[in-house]
């Protein structure tokens, strides 16, 4: 059977998503809004369907304001509510989105109460817990997208700064997806080679800073919104691993309930990706200053879950 994935939020990480899926052809889309937005999601549906005649993918995308169509759907991204502004941090989005969430996460547990749920709205490590807790799900059914989308800025800023392919470049960036995120320098390489080798640490400590800060960056210069192409390409990855069963390690707001000693809070760890959603979390020792700068990070998400109604 064809697999389906549907998306509640058809502005630019949802239809840029859709667009990526689209590419790839490995699920239908339905694209899901509010019903004053239906003729402007059926014509990005339109558009993005016919890009697909392009890739030759036999698939079908599709928009609609009806939740019943959601339906027998593998996977639900989440990409509805606001956007920060220049100036707003992701925390200010809260009470806004907390409420979207809220409907949301109500019409997806009618409607679909088999699909495995991606976040990506912000602040994103709260919403994926408040997703959680509105649709009941169980926690492996319930995930964030950040650690895709930081390791992906992380590894472009070594690989333009060493000038190497970004092939060679890896790293794990964890923690919440805010200022406090943790880039794992000490598991940082390129071809094998530990970061710490062959860049100073003036280099290193600014990488970091311009990773923490990504999101930011791009706000600061659209101007009207923030980013959505390396977005919807991490959380299209993560659907990816899910649907093709790919047995994937990759960096995703899981549940934590005790691991990396750290309890009831959703958070950026390495995780196993397959057709059950979180197949695993997956556990390794961080150094001293690791795991402390971890554990600042679950305090500053803890604080934005206090806000929470
Ligand atoms: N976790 C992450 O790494 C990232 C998170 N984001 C977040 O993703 C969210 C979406 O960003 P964009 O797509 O750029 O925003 P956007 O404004 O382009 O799209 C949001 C869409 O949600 C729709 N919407 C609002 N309330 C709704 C509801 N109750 N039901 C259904 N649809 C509803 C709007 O009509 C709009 O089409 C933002 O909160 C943003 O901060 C964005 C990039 C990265
Ligand atoms: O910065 C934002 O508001 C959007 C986001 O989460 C990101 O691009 O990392």
């Amino acid at each position: 059977m064809r697999k389906k994935i549907s998306i509640i939020g058809s502005g630019f990480t949802g239809a840029t998503a859709a667009f990526i899926v689209a590419q790839k052809g490995f699920a239908d889309v339905m694209l899901v809004d509010l019903a004053r937005n239906l003729d402007k999601g059926k014509g990005k549906a339109l558009d993005i369907l016919q890009s697909a005649a392009i890739f030759n993918s036999s698939i079908s995308v599709s928009a609609t304001s009806h939740y019943e169509d959601i339906k027998d759907s593998d996977i639900i991204m989440v990409t509805a509510g606001v956007a920060r502004k220049p100036g707003m941090t992701r925390d200010d989005l809260v009470q806004t989105n907390q409420q979207v969430m809220t409907e949301v996460g109500e019409q997806i547990k009618v409607y679909a109460p088999n699909a495995i749920v991606i976040v990506l709205t912000n602040p994103v490590d709260a919403m994926t817990y408040t997703v959680q807790q509105v649709t009941g799900f169980p926690h492996e059914r319930v995930i964030g997208q950040s650690g895709v989308l930081d390791t992906a800025r992380f590894r472009t800023f070594v690989a333009s700064e060493l000038n190497i392919s970004i092939e060679d470049v890896h790293g794990v960036v964890l923690g919440g997806h805010g200022d406090t995120m943790v880039p794992l320098i000490q598991h940082a390489d390129a071809g094998g080679v530990p970061l710490t080798e062959i860049m100073d640490k003036v280099t290193i400590d600014s990488i970091v800073d311009r990773t923490r800060k990504g999101g930011a960056e791009i706000v600061q210069l659209l101007g009207d919104g923030s980013a959505y192409y390396a977005p919807a390409a991490a959380m299209v990855e993560m659907a990816e691993a899910i649907i093709l069963d790919k047995k994937r390690i990759l960096p995703a707001i899981a549940y934590l309930n005790g691991e990396y000693n750290e309890s009831d809070v959703y958070i950026g760890v390495p995780v196993l990706l397959g057709e059950n959603g979180v197949e695993r979390i997956v556990t390794f020792e961080l150094t001293a200053e690791e795991q402390s700068a971890f554990h600042q990070s679950a305090e500053a998400v803890r604080d934005v879950m206090r806000v929470l109604k």
